[in-house]
Parts: structure tokens; C-alpha cells; sequence
């Protein structure tokens, strides 16, 4: 059966581990900087030498064969492989078997040898015929190898694009606190990541290949060697001797990184800082900082300060460890294994004095048989190797395969929402009960004990201090996150028996860190009604309009298909500009630039309030169907918004809105608040006030007391 992915909580199953618990967790300080902690199977702390075995790394194959195998079939459902996985499969076999073949032809010269020391005559035709044999294989080999490259690519590209879908679809569907575990996102961009143009699955692929093809040329070889030996005199002794070096060599070696948990981390603070230093120099968007705040000196000099403090131990971890793993001593195993290695010829050389006449023979079938084993050893490595990969990349796959099915964090519900389309223009009403919540690994509440009624159709104004968890009410309504106590209700439901595709639909909301896409500005306005496509350029004029950026928007040179950050780069040449070129020309790409239709800058520079403006059309285009928005969620909307842009802006709104509910939150007292059906007054994550204008106005409290304060110096 497949396993129960979905099910599982791919952070939590084993993963978390006490670091104070010894017993279970191995505490390794590879260097200065690095602390490695690697937990230990409490199964396994049990059974003598698993980890010199590796069972771990079998039980983790074992345990991962089911996705494997689903892998597969995925595979052969992508039909425009079959052509190439056939051929690719069929060059691999013929390969494998290419070394048993040539093993064939040692062979054939061994019996040639033999033939010639008893009769005194060679058999030349044969002789020409076996090793000319012998050459055409060495030449097939080099040929099916290139084409098994040839076949290798396309067939690449073809799984890779059919993963790299599925790696954006289960990007595009996590929700917020899913996607906020930096672990989650440390699995999906290892499991979809494409390294050197290969994806993990292609990897997996050519690394089953390879193991499949590996047990062939070792069963292939065994048994021609064993024909070919079996008659020789000593021939199997000194095949005994040859092979069990190679066959012991691994017991030697353990893999440090065990393949199960493992987290690495630095506490090292200059490091920390190095590598924000490191960071911030490179990201273009601290470059206006660093240069108006004439920051460049003083990080240098910081960055020098603690390169000098940290010396070579400034490595990133796969540094630190591959260090750490070269400086480890040969262990007992392999010192011991040496000697073993040194036997045939040893033995060889005892038999030679006791049996003077079975030199010659004797010496061809120890060349044949210490070749034969060096090759069957690294052969019997890579395959050993192979396996330790492959398992780590099985588990990769695993975890590929747990991705895609995952649930979020915040789970579905099951009832439609609205039941009746139409009673969405009357608006939303929105309770919340005695909620409480705080953020993911977080301590202290953001809202506590909060209760508080909007109407249908009502304009309700959040009013409070930095902190106070106005954004986080938003955010619990649209169930970004959902309450850790309490209830909340939308039209008398609790919100999470709503299907959450559906009340989401029924939202528009604008947050106060709200984000342009990397796309055009048409499709940054078009997202807001997904179901609209980003073709309908009426809906997206008259969005713009709406939310106050039609006219700038209109004097850009591209107008709506202005990119506001280009996600492709153009791509020059090594010289910078600025510098000469080596005839002593300044270097210059403007004519290249002309020619190509480059531009010089491939942000638009638009303004904090123009930005905010077409976000505001973003949230437009979704309230232009009359019937699909009942609530409208507004995080300080007029952050950067001019007054005259604000004053319209509520204009517009109040037109617009119908009968629909209005959420603001804000730090501004003034129309907005005058006019508000609820006013809820947060302090420190409760709602410490509540009421009309008036009403707060006459309950002579904190609201009162600011707006009085406001009201004066405007005299
Ligand atoms: N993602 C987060 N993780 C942890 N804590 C958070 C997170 N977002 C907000 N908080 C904390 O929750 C509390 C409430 O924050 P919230 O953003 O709701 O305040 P706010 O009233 O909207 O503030 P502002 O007026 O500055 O926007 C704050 O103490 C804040 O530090």
C-alpha cells in the first residue's frame, strides 16, 4: 500500500529532537563556528555496530521504495519518455555487459598463452581475431556511451519540466504558516532544485540505472571469470584472496553524515555577522542605504574585523564537514586490511617455488585475475557508493512525494459560503469571541481574550498603537492563521466549517506589507480577480482608475505591460562599464543596448504611494463584480498615500462600497473614524475601547483624549 503521506507532519515525524538529550543525539563541534547534532534512532541505539552497518541508510531505502516506485510510474506516464527511456535502458544493459565481454577475450588470450607454452606454436589467426575482438569492444564502449549521452538529455529535460510543474504547484497552494517553517522551505527547494540542469528525479533515475547496470557487469564478469578460472591451477585460490580485499575494503569506512536527522548550526556571532555583511553588499536592495548612509567603510571595516577574529574557519558547513572527514585517522578496519591486499601476490610467489614449471601460466592468470579484481573492486565501490547516494536522494524523493500531498496548516472546511450569492452585496458580518492567538513559535500573545461584533454592511475603523495586533485581526479574518482560543464567526458560522477558497473569494483585502509580483503591471492589477484574465484590459483600466493610478501608469512608456522589477535580467559580457576595454577603449554597451531594445534600468523607479496605488487596484479589480466581495480589508491604507489621494480614495470607496461591510485598520484619526459604524480602540493585544465617535468621544477615554490632542493642532 502507498504510504500514508498527507497524513504525516513532515517537520515533526522524528525530526525534532531535544539537544539536551545525549543519549539519542550525537553533538559533534566540527570547528569554531559549526555544531553538528545528529539524532540517533532510539530502534537503533540498540542493535551493536548499525552504524558501522548503516542500517539506518537501509531502513530509510527500505521505507522509501513505495515513493520510488511511484516515482516510476509518474515517469512512464509522461508519454514523450517512453521512446527515450527504452533506448536509454537498453544502451545502459548493452554497456554493463561490454566488461564481461572483455573479460571473455583476457580470457581467450590466457588459452592462447596456455596453448602456446605446451605445444611451442601460436595460433596467429586467432590471436589477431581475439584481440582485434578486444579493441572493438573498447571502441563500442566509447560509442554507446556517447549516445547513451545523447539520449540521456532530452530524456532529462522531459522529466525535469514535468517536476518542475509540480514543484510550483505545491509552492503556489502552501498557506502562511506552512510556508513560514523555514524547514518546509528548505525540503521543497531541495527536493525541486536543479542542479548543474538535473532535477533530483533525474538524478534518482540515472542513479537506479547505474546500480541496475552495476549488478549486471558484476554478475556478468563473476561468471565469466569463473569459467575461465575454473581450470587454471590456483586460478580460484587467487581469486579468493584478490576479490575479498575489495569485498572487505568498505567495512572500513563509515559515513560520517548519517542519512536520518541532522540539523547543523553556528551560534558564532562573528560569523553571523559576516555573513549578513556578506549578504547585504550583495542585495541590491540595501545599495540606496549603504551609500546615503555612507555605510561601506564601517562594513568593511566590520567585515575585516571579524574575517581576521574567525581565520579559515569563516567555511560554510559542507566546507567545515568534508574538512573535518579528511582529517579522521584511518580507523582499525582498514589498517588491518592492507596485508590482505599484498596476499596473491605473496601466495602466488610460494606456489611459483614449490611448482617451478607452472610459472608462466600461473603469472598470466594472476595478471588476468588483479585485473579483473581492481575492477570488480571499484565497480563493487561505486556500487556501495551508489547505494549511499541513492539513498539519501530516495529520501529526497520521499519527501518530494510527502510535499506534494501535505496538507496546510490551516485546515479546509467544508461549507460553501455564501449560499446565496445575492446576500453578498448586503456584506459580510464578522464575530469575534473571547479569540486569543499568538504567532508560530512565538511566546507572547498578539491578541488576547478580543470579542467584538461588525455588522453587515458596517464600517468598522481598528485604531491602536504600533503592536497593538490590529493587522493581526485581518489576518485571523481571512484565516491566514486561525485563533488559538475562541471562535470566530462569519454571518453566525464559524469560519472554519467555511470552505476557505470560498470566503476568501468573498474578501478583498489590502495588507499594510502588501507585495508587487515580478510581473507586468496589467497582471499585477488582473491577480486581483484570478478568475478575470489579465487580457481584459477594461476591468484593468477601470481597477486603475479606482484605486487612483490610471494616470501615471498611462505616462510610462510601456504603460500597463511596464514590468516593475524584470524576474530576467539582460545578460552582458565581463567588462563592466566604466572601465576599458584592452585596446584602451572606454567600455560601453550603450549602441548594444540601442540595438537590443535593453533597457539601462530594469526597475521601474515608481513612488512608495504609486506602488500603494496600484495595490489599491489590485484590491479594485476584485470588488468590480458587484456580487462577489460582501467585506473589504483595509491595513492602514493610507501609509503612503498623499491626502488628497486619501480624501478621493474614501470618496471613491463610499461609492463603490453599496451595502458592502468595511474593515480599516489605522493609525488616523479624522474622517474615516467620523464616520464609522464600530470603532474598536486596541491597546496591548486587547480591545480596550469600543463604540461610535461620539460614543468614545463621550466616554472622555484614550480615543477621546487623542483626538482632542489632534483636534488642537489643527487650531
Ligand atoms: N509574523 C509574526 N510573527 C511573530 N510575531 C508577530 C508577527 N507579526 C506580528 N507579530 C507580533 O504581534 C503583535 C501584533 O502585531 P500587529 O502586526 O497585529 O500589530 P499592529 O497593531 O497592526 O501594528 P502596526 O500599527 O505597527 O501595523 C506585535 O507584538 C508583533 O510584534
Amino acid at each position: 500500500m502507498f504510504p500514508r503521506y498527507g497524513h504525516r507532519d513532515v517537520t515533526r515525524s522524528k525530526g525534532s529532537f531535544d539537544t539536551n538529550d545525549e543519549k539519542h543525539v550525537k553533538h559533534t563541534k566540527l570547528s569554531k563556528v559549526w555544531d553538528l547534532y545528529e539524532e540517533r534512532e532510539p530502534e537503533l541505539v540498540k542493535i551493536p555496530f548499525a552504524s558501522r552497518l548503516n542500517l539506518e541508510r537501509y531502513i530509510g531505502l527500505y521505507e522509501s521504495l513505495p515513493y520510488v516506485w511511484q516515482m516510476l510510474k509518474d515517469i512512464g506516464s509522461i508519454r514523450a519518455c517512453w521512446f527515450y527511456l527504452g533506448l536509454y535502458l537498453a544502451l545502459q544493459f548493452v554497456i554493463s555487459l561490454i566488461p564481461a565481454v572483455q573479460l571473455w577475450y583476457s580470457g581467450q588470450l590466457l588459452a592462447i598463452v596456455g596453448s602456446a607454452i605446451e605445444n611451442r606454436t601460436v595460433d596467429k589467426k586467432l590471436l589477431f581475431s581475439v584481440a582485434g575482438s578486444r579493441i572493438a569492444c573498447s571502441i563500442a564502449d566509447l560509442i554507446l556511451r556517447h549516445f547513451s549521452n545523447l539520449v540521456s538529455r532530452p530524456l532529462n529535460r522531459r522529466i525535469r519540466h514535468y517536476y518542475t510543474v509540480h514543484g510550483f504547484g505545491v509552492l503556489a497552494r502552501l498557506d502562511v504558516p506552512t510556508y513560514d517553517e523555514p524547514l518546509i522551505r528548505q525540503q521543497i527547494s531541495r527536493a525541486f532544485s536543479v542542479t548543474s540542469g538535473q532535477s533530483i528525479v533525474w538524478r534518482t533515475v540515472v542513479h537506479c540505472v547505474h546500480i541496475g547496470s552495476t549488478a549486471v557487469m558484476l554478475v556478468s564478469q563473476l561468471s565469466v571469470l569463473f569459467r575461465v578460472l575454473k581450470d587454471q591451477q590456483d586460478g580460484p585460490l587467487l581469486a579468493l584472496l584478490s576479490f575479498l580485499h575489495s569485498l572487505l575494503a568498505r567495512m572500513g569506512h563509515t559515513n560520517h553524515l548519517n542519512s536520518g536527522v541532522w540539523a547543523a548550526t553556528t551560534r558564532n556571532a562573528d560569523f553571523i555577522k559576516l555573513s549578513g555583511l556578506s549578504k547585504a553588499v550583495n542585495n541590491p536592495a540595501h545599495r540606496k542605504e549603504i551609500v546615503a548612509g555612507n555605510m561601506g567603510e564601517y562594513m568593511h571595516s566590520e567585515y575585516q574585523r571579524c574575517s581576521t577574529t574567525l581565520g579559515p574557519d569563516a567555511e560554510g558547513f559542507n566546507d567545515v564537514l568534508t574538512n573535518f572527514r579528511q582529517h579522521r585517522f584511518p580507523n582499525f578496519v582498514s589498517i588491518i586490511l592492507r596485508p590482505i591486499k599484498e596476499l596473491p601476490q605473496i601466495v602466488f610467489t610460494l606456489r611459483a617455488v614449490q611448482y617451478p614449471s607452472s610459472i608462466p601460466l600461473s603469472l598470466a592468470s594472476l595478471n588476468l585475475i588483479t585485473t579483473s579484481a581492481s575492477t570488480f573492486s571499484a565497480t563493487l565501490l561505486r556500487l556501495y557508493d551508489q547505494t549511499g547516494s541513492i539513498s539519501n536522494n530516495f529520501s529526497t524523493i520521499c519527501k518530494m512525494y510527502e510535499m506534494m500531498h501535505m496538507e496546510n496548516r490551516i485546515q479546509d472546511g467544508t461549507l460553501p459560503y455564501p449560499e446565496n450569492q445575492q446576500e453578498l452585496q448586503m456584506g459580510m458580518s464578522i464575530e469575534f469571541i473571547n479569540v486569543s492567538f499568538k504567532y508560530p513559535e512565538s511566546n507572547t500573545y498578539a491578541l488576547k481574550n478580543v470579542s467584538f461584533k461588525i455588522h453587515k454592511g458596517q464600517l468598522c475603523v481598528i485604531l491602536g498603537q504600533n503592536g497593538s495586533g490590529k493587522s493581526t485581526i485581518l489576518k485571523l479574518i481571512t484565516r491566514l492563521y486561525d485563533p488559538l482560543e475562541g471562535q470566530i464567526l462569519i454571518d453566525d458560522k464559524d469560519i472554519k466549517v467555511l470552505k476557505l477558497a470560498d470566503i476568501r473569494q468573498a474578501m478583498a483585502v489590502l495588507f499594510q506589507d502588501y507585495t508587487h509580483f515580478p510581473f507586468s503591471i496589467k497582471e499585477n492589477i488582473a491577480l486581483g480577480d484570478p478568475s478575470h484574465s489579465s487580457s481584459d484590459l477594461d476591468r484593468i483600466t477601470q481597477a486603475a482608475q479606482l484605486g487612483g493610478a490610471s494616470e501615471f501608469i498611462e505616462r510610462l512608456e510601456d504603460q500597463y505591460d511596464t514590468y516593475l522589477d524584470r524576474p530576467v535580467n539582460d545578460l552582458y559580457s565581463n567588462l563592466p562599464e566604466g572601465t576599458t576595454s584592452i585596446f584602451g577603449r572606454a567600455v560601453g554597451f550603450g549602441r548594444i543596448r540601442k540595438m537590443g531594445g535593453m533597457k539601462s534600468n530594469e526597475s521601474t523607479g515608481l513612488s512608495g504611494g504609486q506602488m500603494q496605488r496600484i495595490a489599491l487596484s489590485r484590491l479594485f479589480m476584485r470588488s468590480l463584480s458587484e456580487s462577489n466581495v460582501g467585506l473589504m480589508l483595509f491595513d492602514e491604507p493610507s501609509a503612503s498615500l498623499d491626502p488628497s489621494a486619501e480624501y478621493s480614495l474614501f470618496e471613491r470607496l463610499q461609492l463603490l462600497r453599496g451595502q458592502r461591510t468595511l474593515l480599516f485598520s489605522s493609525h488616523r484619526f479624522g474622517n474615516l473614524t467620523r464616520n464609522a459604524g464600530i470603532i474598536l480602540y486596541m491597546h496591548d493585544s486587547t480591545i480596550v475601547e469600543k463604540g461610535t465617535h461620539e460614543n468614545l468621544l463621550n466616554a472622555g477615554g484614550e480615543y477621546a483624549k487623542i483626538w482632542n490632542l489632534q483636534a488642537k493642532a489643527f487650531l
